[in-house]
């Protein structure tokens, strides 16, 4: 590292899990949801639930993971609760991972990239979630953005809903799957990286025992953990010797417990003692 270049994405990710677990929150402002809290479904209930929640979570999860389109539903005023959710969970201490599952042509792809990577955008976050199916070098200017600033990539592979498989495991004209495809890319993202690369893979805490190898090195993003079903049994099973890089992250069975903090606080800790029970 030169005395310029920014810490690595992968290396500040690393280093949190260490810290403080591997347990990742969703931030997601569901109207359902701000309806049980007792808030008005529109931005002033937005702002008041998000900052509820970093309070009681970001202070202690390696990682929170705001989902965008809860706050872009409330347009601008939404977008500007958002800025805030990534600033004040990063002066809290946790990494910040923006889940906006971007992905398009190369040019749109740069701009995605300056819009969530670049730090001098108000939207800029430790790392994104993108999409490869228009193929994985269309993420090349994310990646390249990347890493540039220190931050990071996760690409979806094994999605957690039910449709995924249709294309993810689709086979490749070399008889690999689409998903051991990107995998694979990511590998070669990360190689040489130390302590671990910046390019995470995004597979479900929900799926089948995958056929793909998931050592990438680099981090692991299991969503699907809590609300639809996923527990640190199905980290150990999917993941098995990968496991030490997995974030394992729950939306809604966290945010149904507030608006009491204490509560949500405790979920979190329970939650990051049960994996590390299981991975050990
Ligand atoms: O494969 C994926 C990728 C992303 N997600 C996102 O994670 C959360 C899940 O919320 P829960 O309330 O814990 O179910 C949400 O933001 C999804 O968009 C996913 O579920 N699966």
């Amino acid at each position: 590292m030169t005395a310029t270049s920014p810490v690595s994405f992968g290396a500040r990710v690393q280093a949190a899990m260490a810290d403080r677990g591997q347990f990742c929150v969703g931030i997601d402002p569901h109207g359902a949801l701000l309806r049980d809290w007792g808030l008005t479904d529109d931005a002033a209930g937005l702002e008041t639930f998000a900052m509820t929640v970093v309070e009681a979570v970001a202070p202690h999860c390696s990682v929170v993971k705001p989902q965008s389109a809860f706050y872009e539903r409330h347009g601008s005023r939404g977008v500007a609760v958002l800025e805030r959710v990534i600033a004040e969970s990063r002066a809290a201490g946790a990494q910040v991972l923006l889940d906006v599952k971007r992905g398009d042509i190369g040019s749109t792809s740069q701009a995605y990239a300056d819009a969530y990577l670049d730090p001098a955008s108000p939207l800029a976050a430790d790392a994104i979630t993108a999409s490869p199916f228009l193929g994985f070098g269309s993420l090349d200017p994310m990646v390249d953005t990347a890493r540039r600033h220190g931050a990071g990539v996760f690409v979806l592979a094994l999605t957690s809903n039910k449709e995924g498989p249709e294309v993810q495991h689709a086979t490749t004209d070399d008889g690999a799957s689409v998903a051991g495809l990107v995998l694979d890319r990511l590998r070669g993202l990360n190689a040489g990286a130390d302590p671990l690369g910046s390019f995470g893979a995004v597979v479900g805490a929900t799926i089948a025992d995958p056929a793909e190898d998931l050592a990438i090195h680099g981090p692991l993003l299991a969503p699907g953990y809590g609300e639809q079903g996923g527990g640190p049994a199905d980290i150990a099973r999917i993941f098995g010797g990968s496991a030490r890089h997995v974030l394992a992250s729950s939306s809604r069975a966290v945010l149904r417990l507030g608006p009491d903090r204490a509560a949500m606080t405790d979920a979190v800790r329970r939650a990051n003692d049960e994996l590390a029970e299981a991975l050990a």
